[in-house]
């Protein structure tokens, strides 16, 4: 590594910009991801999250912005270093091992140099790490999902990348098995002190993994931050949407705060009288109270979720039945109706007409 770049971040992207035809994909993208940080990059589907990762491996160019890796700019102004120059490594969400060749030439595929040489020791070393000894004269058909996605992490982290992308790499693994390569290769990540992005579509997977969390919609950053940012000060509604698994209720100013069918919050700062509010309430939020105190719903439903039970309430104005977080006591007694409050602090409040 050169001298000056001793230091720099593992990636730097500035204003990165990608446009198909007249559709704007990727918008503007400015971010810096440390040494050995793993960033969670996490939206719905189509706002660009895979685009915003093959810009950084070198598979798409960017229409405007600059991209610069471990201090190097790979892509800007002028400037396009191809894919295999980049340092970075790449696990995609079908794991792409190469049918035709072993586990052990699969591992060994991306070496290059002086490493090629060593290539029998090296991938030695990475299926031990994985957890997969003595897997090398295998073929892929011969393996399950989950050993797939292990032999593919072990190829892309043979050439020690110190920058690693992962395009939904567990979502095609059943719940337990994607949580179990989870931790694997991210507790590998740290033990090899790479930085990555993961990317995925599910909060909580974005949340448990990453060390900051990067929400991105319509290819626009909306939030990026800690995990506990995200999920309890998120800036905006949008934000809100993807992180808070609330229940909205309509809200409007009334005499300085927000009247909303289960009571009054505080409104946010330079929100106008009449002005319309969404306020949302998580389901953890939702109180049983005694008859007689705060507001009377009516119970539709009780579900039984393992840590807690869910009550789903009918209350009057709202259009969508409430959702509940009980413990097994308050959840037994609760008859067909129920009085529930909301802690005021605990909700987040947005006017409802801004983004
Ligand atoms: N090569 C391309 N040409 C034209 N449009 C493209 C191209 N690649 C992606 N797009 C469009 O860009 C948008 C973002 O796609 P992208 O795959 O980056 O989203 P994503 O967030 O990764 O979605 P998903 O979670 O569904 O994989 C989509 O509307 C897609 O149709």
């Amino acid at each position: 590594m050169d001298e000056d770049r001793i230091g720099s971040p593992a990636l730097r992207l500035l204003g990165v910009t990608k446009r198909f035809g007249p559709n704007t994909v990727v918008d503007g993208v400015s971010l810096t991801l440390g040494d050995g940080e793993i960033l969670s990059l996490v939206g719905a589907s189509g706002c660009g999250k895979s685009t915003l990762l093959r810009l950084v491996a070198g598979l798409e160019e960017p229409t405007a912005g600059e991209i610069a890796i471990g201090g190097r700019v790979v892509a800007g102004p002028g400037i396009f270093v191809e894919p295999e120059r980049r340092g970075v490594g790449f696990i995609f969400q079908d794991y792409a091992l190469f049918p035709h060749l072993t586990v052990a030439q699969n591992v060994a595929y991306g070496l290059r140099g002086p490493r090629r040489a060593e290539a029998p020791g090296i991938v030695d070393e990475m299926l031990e790490r994985v957890g997969l000894p003595g897997f090398g004269a295998r073929r892929p058909h011969e393996l399950s999902g989950g050993e797939q996605q292990r032999v593919a992490l072990a190829r892309a982290l043979a050439p020690r990348p110190s920058l690693l992308l992962l395009d939904e790499p567990f979502s095609n693994l059943d719940r337990r098995l994607g949580d179990r390569v989870r931790a694997r290769t991210l507790a590998l990540l740290r033990e090899l002190g790479a930085a990555a992005i993961l990317v995925t579509h599910d909060p909580e997977e974005a949340m448990a993994s990453g060390d900051r969390v990067a929400l991105l919609r319509s290819g626009r950053l909306v939030q990026i931050g800690a995990a506990e940012d995200l999920y309890h000060r998120p800036v905006s509604r949008e934000a809100a949407d993807f992180f808070a698994a609330a229940c909205a209720l309509p809200g409007r100013r009334v005499k300085g705060a927000i009247e909303t069918p289960l009571g009054r919050f505080p409104a946010p700062e330079g929100m106008r009288e009449g002005e319309a509010a969404s306020v949302y309430v998580r389901a953890g939020s939702v109180r049983l109270v005694p008859a007689g105190e705060g507001v009377a719903a009516r119970l539709l439903n009780r579900s039984f979720l393992g840590h807690c039970y869910q009550l789903l309430l009918a209350v009057d104005g709202l259009d969508e039945p409430l959702r509940a977080h009980v413990g097994a006591s308050e959840a037994m007694e609760a008859g067909p109706e129920v009085h529930i409050s909301v802690n005021p602090a605990e909700a987040l409040v947005f006017p409802a007409e801004r983004p």
